[in-house]
């Protein structure tokens, strides 16, 4: 049998909700070799669902950590089975889960750079963890400790100023803050607090590794101008958190080799290098490429707009965090939580269940809607905090129907000119160069891609990215290979495959919705505070 060329190539990991995965990506950038191991289906002897333990209170969610130590070693042990040459991984470097936090007990370091390599990683580290169920991003129990963060800082804008974000109960912060009220033990007991990310990275590094820049704009701790831990978030949140912390470090950052547990089991040749991991989101936004003045939207259950900022303009809504891939600029995140189930329900009642109606209706109607404006909202909006149907005529009546297409294209025209405004809102601007990245279920329907293309007057291109974070990773592992010759991202990625055109703007498009943006923006203020003034 000849010898497979080796193919020299970087690893990208993204410790999911739902999975572990990697991607394999060679020097040509493309991606050779893909694998994952699922939390439920492949290590059901945790119990989780989607990845999850919801707790009794219907607030608490949590994941056990051992659980993706495993998932690691699964993966592995899968890689090295199908004949994977780990001697040709240049470096590799991977993503989380946002917001989670992994509590290492006191001494885990010691055990951490002393792996035997005839042992899997769960078996060794089974006692290395003060906290065994890591709260993630699902959970909302931190109410409290959210407002007394908001009150130690002078308030909700002023924390956002601060971290890029008002008090969230997800962000590690307010977690941080609710273990040491409820658990002091454990986290006395606790030598290093890690994001899922940097806890992830420390597996592969044999010792803690750094919270990155990106990730760390998630936890209500991190000055994002100064790249430094606030004080007064630190001290409101737990005693002596900085030292657990560590020092944050910008994500292109080469955080050291491998270590030789993964050179002795897997065959890694010792100088593969591991490259700061980051969040999930923000590594997406390097898989999607996206470059300044450009804006990604992923239509999935609830729709997510990334944007790469130049200058971040804080909010009382979405997120800013450092730029993954360029230290001196920023990324926002908006959460819109109505998206494919407001889009399904809409199709079920107006078009039969059929997006071939559905199509049809938004073909059959003009740009602009002859002026009606719908704002749909069957679950409480995240972006703005809006429930309910409320549809208004050209002449800013509300009315309680309108005819099956005006429907459809009032609801599709609604979500996209509500994600134009309150992207605008965190600074961002449509530039002639902006290109419109679309992923997520609904970006396989062009009427829909259409209709994004004109609201925002700039072309809208599609791309795979199933696993946009974990290519997002490799190719920052090539990054942080090139980081030190100070090549950038941009010019590390340029021969990667390219997305493809889907939608350009109508003629006339700009000219329709620059008049009615600013009067979908006031109806929206208008059901605002009618929500927020009670019934006279
Ligand atoms: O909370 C989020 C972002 O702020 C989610 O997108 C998590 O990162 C998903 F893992």
């Amino acid at each position: 049998m000849t010898e497979r060329a080796g193919r020299r190539c970087c690893l990208g990991w993204d410790f999911s909700t739902q999975q572990v995965k990697i991607v394999a990506v060679d020097a040509e950038l493309n991606v050779f070799y893909e694998d994952s191991v699922h939390f439920d289906r492949d290590l059901p002897e945790f119990g989780t669902q989607g990845g999850v333990h919801v707790h009794k209170d219907r607030l608490t969610v949590t994941s056990p950590v051992l659980m993706w130590v495993q998932a690691l070693d699964l993966i592995l042990e899968k890689m090295k089975a199908s004949g994977f040459d780990f001697s040709q991984v240049l470096a590799l470097s991977g993503a989380g889960q946002q917001h989670g936090s992994v509590y290492w007990k006191t001494g885990a370091s010691l055990v951490l750079s002393s792996l035997s390599p005839t042992l899997p990683l769960h078996q060794q580290l089974q006692a290395c963890f003060s906290v065994r169920d890591c709260p993630i991003w699902m959970d909302s129990s931190t109410t409290a400790q959210c407002r007394q963060l908001e009150a130690a800082v002078g308030g909700a804008r002023a924390l956002s100023c601060l971290t890029g974000s008002r008090a969230y109960e997800r962000f590690t912060g307010n977690q941080i803050a609710k273990l040491f009220q409820q658990n002091p033990e454990a986290y006395s007991n606790s030598e290093r607090i890690s994001l899922v990310s940097s806890f992830a990275a420390s597996l592969f590094l044999g010792r803690h590794a750094p919270i990155d820049y990106s990730d760390g704009s998630g936890m209500n701790l991190l000055q994002i101008q100064e790249k430094v831990w606030s004080q007064a978030c630190l001290g409101a949140c737990a005693p002596n958190l900085e030292e657990k912390l560590g020092s944050p470090v910008p994500s292109c950052s080469v955080v050291g080799a491998i270590s030789d547990y993964y050179v002795q089991r897997y065959g890694f040749p010792p100088t593969c290098k591991v490259v700061a991991f980051t969040g999930d989101n923000p590594a997406s936004l390097a898989g999607m490429r996206l470059e300044e003045g450009d804006i990604a939207v992923s239509l999935g259950t609830s729709d997510t707009l990334f944007l790469w900022l130049q200058e971040p303009m804080p909010a009382l809504e979405g997120h800013i965090f450092c730029n993954p891939v360029d230290a001196q600029h920023y990324m926002a995140l908006l959460c819109f939580k109505n998206g494919s189930l407001m889009r399904e329900k809409i199709r079920d009642e107006t078009a039969s269940g059929s997006w071939n109606k559905f199509s049809k209706a938004l073909q059959s109607t003009e740009m602009g809607n002859h002026g009606n404006l719908g704002f749909y909202f069957d679950v409480m909006e995240i972006t703005p905090e809006i429930i309910g149907r409320h549809r208004f005529n050209a002449e800013n009546i509300e009315v309680s129907a309108f005819p099956g297409d005006v429907e459809i294209r009032a609801l599709i025209e609604g979500q996209f000119m509500a994600k134009r405004i309150h992207a605008e809102g965190l600074g961002y601007r449509v530039m002639p160069k902006t290109k419109i990245l679309a992923t997520g279920g609904a970006s396989h329907n062009k009427d829909i891609l259409q209709v994004l293309a004109d609201v925002f007057g700039a072309p809208v291109y599609v791309m795979d990215t199933t696993s946009s974070a974990c290519v997002g990773s490799a190719y920052r592992a090539f990054h942080g290979l090139a980081g030190a010759a100070g090549v950038a991202f941009s010019e590390v990625v340029k021969s990667a495959p390219h997305p493809s055109l889907a939608a350009t703007p109508n003629p006339g498009a700009s000219h329709v919705y620059e008049a009615l943006l600013p009067r979908y923006a006031e109806l929206e203020q208008r059901i605002l505070s009618q929500a927020q003034r009670p019934l006279q």
